[in-house]
């Protein structure tokens, strides 16, 4: 079995593999512009992250009821299980579904059925981060936030996604008060292809708790001192940086820097199905081509709890506890 871990940047619609894409295409009736499963996988030779979230907006169409997205979450879990996950929390982007007629209910419910059974199928607690599209304007951002409080029961967070360059944290300063204001937690996607000051802006102005991919901060040695000294957590993908071009190879990713930094940083996957991994499969990437040996892979998997929102309740704090207790007593082979 794989190392227990918790899995924090992850875009449910992101797991939509070829194979479900044309089961639900099927289904629903809807035609995609591709022959075949292999056809889809062809495409998934990025430029960088506008390219592929064309793709990756496109092929969201066949996901139209409550049951498509039940089914997407729960074969995300089974896959998550598969790979040692303990722990998800599962971003969705409802605006990209809105525009499309599906509604907030049939996303939130759909996905919260899956979810309300992941702990007892697949051994895997949960929680939700509704994200911002930060390429559309505040206003729909506002309205997005209207539209998810009947549904705030399943919601934990909010987070920021979506084509990063031109658009600062600071154009989404309203929602996220407003978001804070109602008890919601808050991550940012910054410093993906965006440059390190999006990342100070991430925490001055939206107050978030957690940057998502966080890469640029390395361009800033200040930047960095304080992500340390504040212990922000980083969720870094380095399947995504390579596929989308952020780095140029594996073996060129800054992680083993990072953490020599002393930066908190977590493993994750960001996009599986077209970045070629999950997250068990993200470990064994690093181990191979950065050299971070079991140790280091035991410290990102303690940071992976340490940094999730494991934190409301008696009951959370004692599932992280127990979380980190397996961290700790894993045996590599
Ligand atoms: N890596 C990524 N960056 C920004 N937005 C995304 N939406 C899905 N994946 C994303
Ligand atoms: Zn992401």
């Amino acid at each position: 079995m794989p190392i227990p871990k918790a899995e924090l940047h992850l875009h449910i619609e992101g797991t939509l593999e070829p194979e479900l894409a044309f089961a639900l295409a099927a289904r629903n009736g809807v035609q995609l512009p591709y022959a075949d499963t292999e056809e889809l996988r062809k495409a998934y030779l990025f430029e960088d992250l506008q390219s592929f979230l064309d793709l990756y907006y496109g092929l969201m169409a066949v996901l139209r009821t409550e049951a498509d997205f039940e089914k997407l979450a729960d074969a995300y879990l089974a896959r998550a299980a598969a790979q040692g996950v303990r722990h998800a929390e599962i971003f969705f982007d409802p605006q990209a579904h809105i525009a499309r007629g599906v509604g907030m209910g049939t996303v939130v419910e759909g996905l919260g059925r899956a979810l309300d059974r992941s702990a007892e199928r697949h051994g895997i607690s949960t929680r939700l981060i509704m994200c911002f599209l930060r390429d559309q304007s505040a206003e729909s951002a506002m309205a997005t936030l209207e539209a998810a409080k009947p549904y705030l029961h399943r919601i934990t967070g909010v987070g920021l996604d979506s084509a990063e360059v031109g658009h600062p944290p600071a154009k989404f300063a309203a929602v996220y008060e407003a978001a804070g204001a109602l008890g919601l937690r808050k991550v940012a996607h910054a410093g993906e292809e965006g440059p390190a000051a999006y990342v100070s802006e991430a925490l001055d102005v939206l107050g978030v708790e957690r940057i998502d991919h966080g890469l640029r901060c390395m361009e800033d040695p200040d930047l960095v001192e304080r992500l340390v000294r504040e212990r922000v957590p980083l969720t870094l993908c380095p399947l995504s940086n390579v596929r989308l071009r952020a780095v140029d190879i594996l073996e060129e990713h800054p992680l083993p820097r990072m953490m020599a930094a002393g930066l908190l940083c977590t493993l994750n996957s960001d996009d599986p199905a077209y970045f070629g991994g999950y997250v068990g499969d993200t470990f064994h990437a690093v181990h191979e081509a950065l050299g971070i040996d079991p140790e280091g892979l035991r410290e990102l998997a303690r940071n992976s709890f340490e940094a999730a929102f494991l934190d409301g309740s008696a009951a959370d704090e004692a599932l992280r506890e127990r979380y980190l207790a397996e961290v700790a007593a894993y045996e590599f082979e």
